[in-house]
């Protein structure tokens, strides 16, 4: 049987996950701010709006950001050149992280995907986005602007920014599976 995670925050507003346990003294903090870290962004128009807000965001926080667009409101633009740009550019670019937006994240997270080398989540709460970092150690986050506020988004590219990899063997193990199967596809 599976034991299960709880997610809690400390009185420092730290998100701390407990790892199969029921007892605080096991909490592990898992998080660290690396602000030297380059994180690209993608986005169509249904997440044009909060890019831009999250772009301002990620910089005051110390951030650098490539902005891979849109890089202005159009209804009609698509999402899958916005956000391979932005999956390419985290692959180019080793210790980046990557953010893609629509309406949905759907799509999004789909054409992130397309890109070799690229695991993307599709994040809907914290502890979601805490645990793609911990087991699946994804290197781009997918967020639906329509499904969340502003600030609802911040928090989840918050937490997904400063999480590290557990590194356990078992999620390394997955991991690997997943890299053979691209490989031996080329
Ligand atoms: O989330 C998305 C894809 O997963 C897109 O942002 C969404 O489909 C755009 O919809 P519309 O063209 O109706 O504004």
């Amino acid at each position: 049987m599976h034991s299960r995670n709880h997610c809690y925050y400390d009185k420092s507003g730290v998100f701390l996950i407990l790892t199969g346990t029921d007892t605080f003294s096991e909490a592990v903090e898992t998080r660290e701010k690396d602000r030297n870290m380059r994180v690209h962004i993608g986005t169509d128009h249904a997440g044009f709006a909060e890019k831009e807000e999250l772009v301002k965001w990620l910089k005051s926080q110390g951030y650098e950001v490539v902005d891979h667009g849109a890089l202005t409101f159009d209804s009609e633009d698509d999402y899958p050149g916005f956000c391979i740009a932005c999956a390419q550019g985290v692959v180019e670019d080793p210790g980046s992280l990557g953010i893609v937006i629509g309406g949905s994240g759907n799509g999004e997270q789909m054409a992130a995907n397309l890109v070799d080398g690229i695991r993307a989540a599709l994040v809907w709460n914290p502890e979601v986005a805490s645990l793609a970092r911990l087991h699946n150690d994804a290197n781009v986050i997918s967020l639906g602007a329509r499904q969340h506020s502003i600030a609802e988004m911040q928090e989840l590219t918050k937490v997904f920014l400063e999480t590290k990899f557990s590194g356990e063997a078992r999620h390394a193990r997955r991991i690997a599976q997943m890299r053979d199967f691209e490989a031996a596809r080329k």
